[in-house]
């Protein structure tokens, strides 16, 4: 392609919330399975969980003593102690047979049933054991309901648990055991393709030879997918070649959910991915409804891709077949990112720069899978907190520094990170949080309020 050529598919930045608005429209939630209790740890519900009986089901002692009537000790006083009998002693898991009759009391464990009858537990170190436990001395007047905890004291038979789409940690875990959920039914993983492109790369196996660096965005990319609960399935290095690609990506999303590829969208002369891109939206122009992608081959090497929509055009025409839906982005690192849609299923572009390309799976993909997964808020919740350090930097478009937060006397504080270029990987190590520096000539100051994208992700 020449430089006329190239102006000619001159690219438009658009906002990195349009671009999440416009790739969150294009996917659902995926199929539900079933799972093992044991084996959900970290998946996404897909049904309600309510409780099919009150918690606790029977009215529950929350100490070990004596299980008495209230009244029977109401005149208590350590001078003038109530002697109740001990007629039996009941462990947690038994149920004592009898109702509790005026002037006894049952011994009682934390955890046991309540016999009937009984209005308050009387705590083991508030009483004495006469006659080798048949009687008790109980030196104050309990308070009616004391240490009882009734039916339903935490929750109400039919009461709502937890929503579908919530992440399985360990407070839902005990409450699906709580309701007998051996089984539990949770949205299935997406299964995320990842391509790198270059010619560049070698196998993470492969001796380094000159000019050449190993694939580390691949398994940077695949620890990405399964932090944010897919399956990563590696799909191999891709040459600088459109055609393999298309080739490659068309058949990788016959088995998987959605393809994320990374490398190859900027300008460069053997930049494929970016000619993919391109060829598409030459398509597009040319005429609607091009090819599906992996259906039939467009004349070229393009990818086959329908006219620019950035929406399905109207009802008639809802799925578009193939449609590039930006190839530019208003961000620091990772403006060329740039993804598709073919047939039901998106393509994600990132960028070959270690930096940007997991900059851009946390802003762009790991939302994605979140959708499919059935999570009811896939957007990164962001807050706000103090820089610690001048940033002087300014950009065009709002930066996504890789930063980590810090706790200063109690007080949030975000770091950016060293090391920061684009091309740069070693400090993504210690990120756990995006700092956005918005655009402008300045940067933004020590002790300046940002915006914060937490990436360190105990969310439910
Ligand atoms: N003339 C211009 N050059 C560049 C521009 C521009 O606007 N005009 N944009 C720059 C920016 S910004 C970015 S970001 C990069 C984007 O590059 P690509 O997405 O095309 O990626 P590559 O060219 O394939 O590689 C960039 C860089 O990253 C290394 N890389 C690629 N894949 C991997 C991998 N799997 N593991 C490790 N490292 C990888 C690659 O070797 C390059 O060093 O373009 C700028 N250029
Ligand atoms: O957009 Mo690029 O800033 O170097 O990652
Ligand atoms: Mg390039």
């Amino acid at each position: 392609m020449d430089g006329t050529e190239r102006s000619r598919f001159a690219r438009k930045a658009i906002r990195v919330a349009e671009a999440q608005r416009l790739l969150l429209a294009r996917v659902r939630p995926l199929a539900a399975e079933t799972v093992p209790l044991a084996a959900s740890y970290g998946r996404r519900l897909a049904a309600d969980v309510a409780a099919d009986r009150p918690v606790p089901h029977f009215a529950r002692s929350g100490m070990d003593g004596y299980a008495v009537r209230h009244e029977d000790a109401a005149a208590a006083s350590p001078q003038q102690p109530a002697a109740l009998r001990v007629v039996g002693d009941v462990p947690a898991g038994r149920v004592w047979p009898h109702p509790l009759a005026p002037g006894t009391a049952v011994r009682i464990m934390t955890g046991a049933a309540v016999p009937e009858g009984a209005t308050a537990v009387v705590m083991l170190e508030q009483t004495e054991e006469l006659e080798r436990g048949a009687r008790v001395l109980i030196k104050q007047p309990p308070a009616a309901g004391q240490h009882i905890a009734p039916v339903g004291d935490e929750i109400a038979a039919g009461q709502r648990l937890i929503a579908s789409g919530a992440r399985i940690g360990p407070g839902q875990a005990a409450l699906l055991a709580t309701f007998g959920c051996a089984a539990v039914c949770v949205y299935s993983r997406p299964r995320v393709g990842i391509f790198a492109t270059g010619s560049e790369l070698l196998p993470v196996e492969a001796e380094l030879a000159p000019g050449r660096i190993r694939n580390s965005n691949g398994p940077m990319l695949a620890a990405q997918v399964e932090r944010a609960g897919g399956v990563p399935v590696w799909l191999g290095i891709l040459p600088d070649d459109a055609a393999e690609a298309q080739a490659r990506i068309a058949a990788a999303l016959a088995h998987t959910d959605l393809v994320v590829t990374t490398g190859g969208v900027s300008v460069g002369d053997y930049d494929a991915m970016a000619s993919l891109f391109r060829q598409g939206l030459a398509q597009g122009r040319a005429g609607r409804g091009a090819g599906l992608l992996g259906g039939q081959p467009q004349e070229g090497s393009g990818i086959g891709m329908g006219s620019m929509l950035s929406e399905p055009a109207d009802k008639s025409d809802a799925e578009p077949l193939c449609a590039t839906l930006f190839n530019k982005l208003a961000l620091r690192p990772g403006s060329p990112t740039s993804a598709a849609i073919a047939g039901r299923k998106l393509i994600v572009g990132l960028s070959g720069n270690p930096g940007a390309c997991f900059v851009g799976f946390e802003l762009l993909v790991r939302p994605l899978l979140l959708r499919m997964q059935g999570a009811a808020e896939p957007l990164p919740r962001t807050f706000r907190a103090a820089l610690t350090d001048d940033f002087v930097k300014g950009s065009p478009h709002d930066r996504y520094l890789r930063a980590k937060l810090e706790l200063d006397d109690g007080i949030v504080r975000v770091r950016p990170l060293g090391f920061a270029k684009s091309g740069m990987m070693v400090s993504i190590q210690d990120a756990d949080a995006l700092a956005v520096i918005p655009a402008g000539s300045r940067g933004a100051a020590q002790g300046e309020l940002v915006e914060v994208i937490p990436l360190a992700y105990g969310e439910p």
